[in-house]
């Protein structure tokens, strides 16, 4: 991966979201778009949005807006979108599957290359077009797939030790769905999604801000 501007991860959040969008408008035949626009568009406001294009350098021209094909090979390169990122998934279960089948197939460049389970009914099967692995051939096929990322979908019992052999084979991501806040040496990530939380979240701003958007 190249190396990449150091940007508040709020920002991050958002570029998969200015790029969806733009490939949209490129794929639509528009050639510059303005921030207002924009932020008409993808409900994020105007100042936002020219802030976080700031952090890449002045990308936008006064009076012309941001050129749609700049703006998007500029962020293909930010998202990597080029080569083809492999994922592993942990835990071959109920959520583990239906991951499984969904596969980011909306993506063109991320996959699960390889799931790995502790139990022998599952192992040695496929499942939605995704071997399953035993846990003994974690480090062979994350280093043979040249594996950076993982999903864990464990249970919670077994999450900080199954990161830990993650932490091992050098994984530098980790997509925690497990309840427990795992915790990880410098320099590996772990990103926890927790759909009880997001509904918590969407309900407390509904009842105290009507329908407004949240942004990110
Ligand atoms: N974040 C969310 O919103 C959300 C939603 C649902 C479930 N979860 C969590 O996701 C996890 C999985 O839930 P589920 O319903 O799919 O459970 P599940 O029991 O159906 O699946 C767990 C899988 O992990 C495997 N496993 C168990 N121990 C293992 C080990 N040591 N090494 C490798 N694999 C092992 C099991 O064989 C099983 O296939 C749980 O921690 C659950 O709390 C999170």
């Amino acid at each position: 991966m190249t190396q990449q501007p150091k940007i508040p991860r709020a920002t991050a959040k958002r570029l998969p979201i200015y790029f969806r969008y733009l490939t949209f408008l490129h794929d639509a035949g528009k050639e510059r778009i303005s921030s207002s626009e924009l932020s008409e568009a993808i409900k994020f406001d105007a100042a936002t949005i020219r802030r976080d294009f700031s952090y890449f350098g002045a990308l936008g021209k006064r009076g012309y807006g941001y050129d749609v094909k700049a703006l998007l090979d500029f962020f293909a390169n930010v998202l990597d979108q080029d080569s083809l990122i492999n994922v592993a998934l942990i835990g071959a279960g109920n959520l583990g599957q239906a991951l499984l089948n969904f596969n980011f197939h909306q993506s063109s460049n991320m996959r699960i290359a390889a799931a790995f389970d502790a139990d022998e009914k599952r192992t040695g099967t496929i499942l939605s077009g995704v071997p399953i692995y035993s846990m003994d051939e974690l480090q062979e096929q994350i280093s043979a797939q040249r594996i950076n990322i993982a999903i864990l979908t464990v249970p919670q019992g077994v999450a900080q030790e199954i990161t830990d052999q993650l932490v091992e084979t050098g994984v530098k991501g980790i997509l925690n769905f497990t309840p427990v806040r795992v915790t990880v040496p410098t320099g590996v990530r772990v990103q926890n999604v927790d759909l009880t939380n997001e509904l918590q979240t969407l309900v407390y701003f509904i009842e105290n801000y009507g329908s407004i958007t949240t942004g990110l």
